[in-house]
């Protein structure tokens, strides 16, 4: 009644109710009547139960609560004669446990050579083979159904019992424990809920509040990344706006994303992929062809976008790629600009060896010319100087008649024109045209010359690609590459395609004014104007070769000429 489960022994029965300790009283509703198990010396489950001969003691293996039934065993040995006693006797609450449609007939054989009765399953002339001499044999009464046998291992001579009354199944089902009716007539019984041990129900407790509070702490994390996440997301389009706010006068049109998927045709035509998004042609009208560059929405919080519009809003030179509108429209940011079917310099300058581009060494000069004038544009021309930090092939897009048009002001920094010294957080740009002091400030300060020595590279990648050398290796072009330009400055190496009359002093033109970009100090690196200066003039005998700047001991020694004293830097402070 106290909800607990007894046993006889560790591996005997769970005994609860109908089932009881016979020692036990039974008034209390805590068992019922011949139901009484007693515990032998040896921990053995012993039920008891009455017939005409006297009473029969079987040793209870395996009760079954739901299904009620219980597999008995017999510790003297002899368990079909007292089954066979209970079934002639049916003086005991118990019955057989018998196969309900079994059609086999099961028999106990009463054989005068064996002290016990047999029991055998009788199907068809299996009696004949099964060796008991029918004549020393003789049969009791059919039992129609074959007796349950038990499957258990420990069990291998088990037979089922059953009992009908009390029925409590349905309180198992439900788990829940049976006893009488406290009130009842006497065999009426009524479910309860079990107790459960106060171990367990700690244990329950525990477990319940662990899992309730990794459940707050999870929905809590979860909320605040939530709330973060729309926090930043509302900051960075308010933030976005505001700006947008300010440059209203820009007159930049501003175009929905609706507008933006049918001017790309539901962005159809890929041109390629950068490093903030990728870039789609579209159509404005029938004259008007715009590329539209999608902004990855996760990047940057909007400023790459920000800096795109604020640099080249306000830009308008032939040198320098045009920004017709923008997008912003949700977490969707798009920059239109106008589109160049010639792609970009990178693909004039690295083309596959059977597909000749080459458009001349006085072509090349002028769209180097072209370059230099966008970044002196963009360095001195504008109210704010506009330092770009990603000159590199890729940015510098070729119109139908190959004007060069610089693009790309994901990067862009704006400062005052009197400001020289920029205060850059991380290293910024494309490798290998990236200026020394912008990865390391021992180099210098950083400042407008960082772009001056990304057009260095770029020249000399122009020209370098040219070079007819075809058995470098990649790794090794690129080591020799500077000791390549000095020895071909020098006059020792003129393997380069030289077509026309000419061409050779361009070409020199071009690399002595590289490698004075590329100059490691900063300070050594002509301005912008400096540059176009050297590059407008006619002769190339007049320009100085400057010294190899990955030759240290010449770098430590060397002087700036005094031809371009000019070229010193303004000093500018922040
Ligand atoms: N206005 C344009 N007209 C024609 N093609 C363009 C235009 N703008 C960009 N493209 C092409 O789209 C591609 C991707 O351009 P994008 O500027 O996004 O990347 P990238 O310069 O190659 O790389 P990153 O952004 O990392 O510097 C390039 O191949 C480029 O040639």
């Amino acid at each position: 009644c106290s909800g607990k489960d007894s046993r006889c022994g560790r591996h005997g029965p769970k005994i609860r109710f109908p089932f009881h300790f016979k020692d036990s009283e039974t008034e209390d509703g805590c068992g019922y009547k011949g139901f009484g198990l007693t515990c032998s010396d040896t921990h053995k489950t012993l039920l008891e139960l009455p017939s005409h001969s006297g009473p029969i003691v079987l040793q209870v293996k395996t009760i079954n609560y739901q299904d009620q039934y219980i597999f008995v065993s017999d510790p003297g040995n002899c368990l079909p004669g007292k089954l066979l006693k209970l079934h002639q006797s049916q003086m005991s609450t118990f019955q057989l446990y018998k196969y309900p449609e079994d059609s086999s007939k099961s028999i106990f054989l009463n054989c005068s050579s064996l002290s016990c009765p047999v029991y055998v399953v009788d199907s068809g002339n299996s009696l004949l083979h099964s060796g008991f001499d029918p004549i020393l044999c003789t049969r009791t009464p059919d039992i129609i159904s074959s007796l349950r046998r038990s499957e258990d291992e420990d069990c291998d001579d088990c037979y089922g019992l059953t009992w009908s009354k009390p029925n409590c199944s349905m309180c198992e089902i439900q788990g829940k424990m049976c006893k009488l009716k406290n009130n009842g007539t006497g065999d009426e019984i009524e479910c309860f809920e079990r107790q459960h041990k106060p171990i367990k129900k700690i244990l329950l407790y525990v477990t319940v509040a662990i899992v309730g509070a990794i459940m707050v702490v999870l929905i809590l994390k979860t909320y605040l990344r939530l709330y973060n996440y729309f926090k930043t997301k509302g900051e960075d389009e308010a933030r976005i706006e505001k700006f947008l706010e300010d440059y209203r006068a820009l007159n930049l049109t501003r175009f929905s994303f609706v507008d933006i998927k049918r001017i790309t045709n539901n962005f159809r035509e890929e041109l390629g992929e950068g490093a903030h998004g990728a870039v789609f042609k579209g159509k404005l009208s029938n004259e008007i062809l715009v590329a539209v560059k999608m902004l990855k929405n996760t990047v940057d919080d909007g400023k790459e976008f920000i800096n795109e519009v604020k640099a080249m809003g306000k830009i308008h030179h032939i040198n320098v790629v045009r920004l017709i509108g923008f997008c912003a429209d949700g977490c969707y940011r798009a920059l239109v600009y106008n589109f160049f079917s010639n792609g970009s310099l990178q693909n004039f300058i690295t083309q596959p060896k059977n597909i000749n581009r080459f458009f001349g060494w006085e072509m090349l000069q002028q769209i180097a010319l072209g370059i230099a004038k966008g970044i002196e544009y963009l360095h001195t021309s504008c109210d704010q100087r506009i330092l770009h930090f990603d000159i590199n092939p890729h940015n510098v897009l070729l119109d139908d008649k190959l004007v060069p048009k610089i693009t790309d002001f994901g990067l862009a920094k704006l400062c005052s024109k009197t400001q020289s010294v920029v205060l850059v957080t991380a290293a910024r740009g494309t490798l290998g045209y990236i200026a020394p002091e912008v990865f390391s400030r021992n180099f210098g300060n950083v400042s407008y010359k960082a772009d001056i020595y990304s057009y260095g590279m770029l020249l000399l990648e122009m020209i370098g690609e040219r070079k007819s050398i075809s058995e470098l290796s990649e790794e090794n072009f690129k080591v020799l590459y500077l000791e390549w330009v000095h020895e071909f400055l020098e006059g020792r190496d003129m393997q380069l395609k030289i077509g026309k009359v000419g061409d050779d002093v361009i070409l020199k033109k071009l690399a002595i004014v590289g490698l004075w970009c590329i100059q490691w100090n900063p300070i050594n690196r002509p301005s912008i104007k400096g540059v176009l200066k050297m590059l407008e003039a006619q002769e190339e005998g007049n320009l100085i070769v400057p010294p190899n700047p990955f030759n240290s001991t010449i770098f430590k020694n060397s002087e700036i000429p005094k031809k371009y004293s000019i070229l010193e830097l303004e000093s500018i402070h922040e």
